[in-house]
């Protein structure tokens, strides 16, 4: 039998443990999958993205899971999509469609230092773990360090805050690292950035009131997805502009990516809305993660059409 099918998509994993999987699933799948180190983190640990892809030179639609650390039900949901697009490529039509026109791009430990802390020290770390100088306070909040309105309301200058921007924008490795391959790649069409909790699917802009050149676009897929997403559990989503539907926030990831002229930019915010946060029973991973494909195939599709 294969290791991935084996493994326990219902249980939350160490960061060796889903590399393993990681590198299982691009030995099963030598013609589908590959593994690109695209950096490293402050530590030293491996930025490991996966390219879903069959064929050179296409254009690609990117998600990572895992940026804050203590949201394991992404990383856990990042690594039942990735099972989930090697067993459904060549049966499912709409997904066997999308991959013979772009390619899928899979980060699922986005911040490793941070997720091996939650495992070992904190389990509600948020951000990286790179020091701060003239603070005895740790870490970056990677979803205000990118240079989007970077500095602006709705982050900290403050070391020790979870919000805190960093000292410069793209001051984090594990955000660098996305910077440099966004920019390298040149062809990337969509763009989902996945955090928990709060059940919400969010678009430009975070850092200003100013609607997004296509709002009312953005809005109209975000209903067609979050409608996907209810129809298997019920879970009910609301959607809008991060800055209207949870409040102002600077230097975030899809607001950066947006301004690079990725017009599919979007965030999601998973299970639960507060019973209990963070720390989400392994027995709603996988059908948090069902409904979110689900939600996630109508942000794809219509990325590949547009
Ligand atoms: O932390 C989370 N969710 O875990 N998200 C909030 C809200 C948010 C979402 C998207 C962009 C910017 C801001 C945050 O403070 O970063
Ligand atoms: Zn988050």
């Amino acid at each position: 039998t294969r290791s991935t099918d084996s493994f326990n998509y219902a249980a939350y994993h160490t960061f060796d443990e889903i590399n393993a999987f990681i590198d299982n699933l691009v030995r099963e799948n030598p013609n589908l999958v590959s593994k690109i180190q695209i950096g490293s983190s402050y530590e030293g640990r491996p930025l490991n993205v996966l390219k879903f892809s069959t064929g050179p030179n296409r254009p690609a639609f990117w998600i990572d899971t895992g940026i804050h650390s203590r949201e394991w039900v992404t990383q856990a949901s990042g690594v039942w999509f990735a099972k989930k697009i090697v067993t459904d490529y060549g049966k499912d039509a709409s997904l066997t469609n999308t991959l013979n026109k772009i390619d899928i791009l899979l980060e699922i430990v986005t911040n490793p230092d941070g997720f091996v802390y939650t495992h070992t020290s904190n389990r509600m770390w948020r951000k990286t773990r790179s020091p701060n100088s003239g603070s005895r306070c740790i870490g970056t909040d990677p979803n205000r360090n990118w240079d989007a309105g970077f500095g602006g309301p709705g982050s900290s200058s403050n070391a020790c805050t979870e919000t805190y921007r960093g000292r410069a924008a793209h001051s984090e490795p594990e955000v660098k690292a996305i910077v440099d391959f966004v920019k390298s790649h040149g062809n990337i069409k969509g763009f989902v950035s996945i955090h928990s909790y709060s059940q919400m699917l969010l678009f430009p802009y975070g850092y200003t009131s100013a609607r997004a050149p296509n709002h009312d676009e953005l809005n109209a897929v975000s209903r067609d997805a979050v409608n996907a997403l209810a129809s298997l559990y019920g879970t009910a989503y609301t959607y809008g502009s991060i800055i209207t539907t949870i409040y102002q926030a600077s230097g975030g990831t899809i607001d950066w990516t947006y301004d690079q002229g990725i017009k599919h930019s979007y965030t999601f915010e998973l299970r639960d809305t507060g019973r209990y946060g963070f720390a989400l029973p392994a027995n709603q991973i996988i059908p948090t993660a069902e409904e979110t494909w689900l939600a996630l195939t109508k942000l794809i599709e219509h990325t590949r059409d547009n």
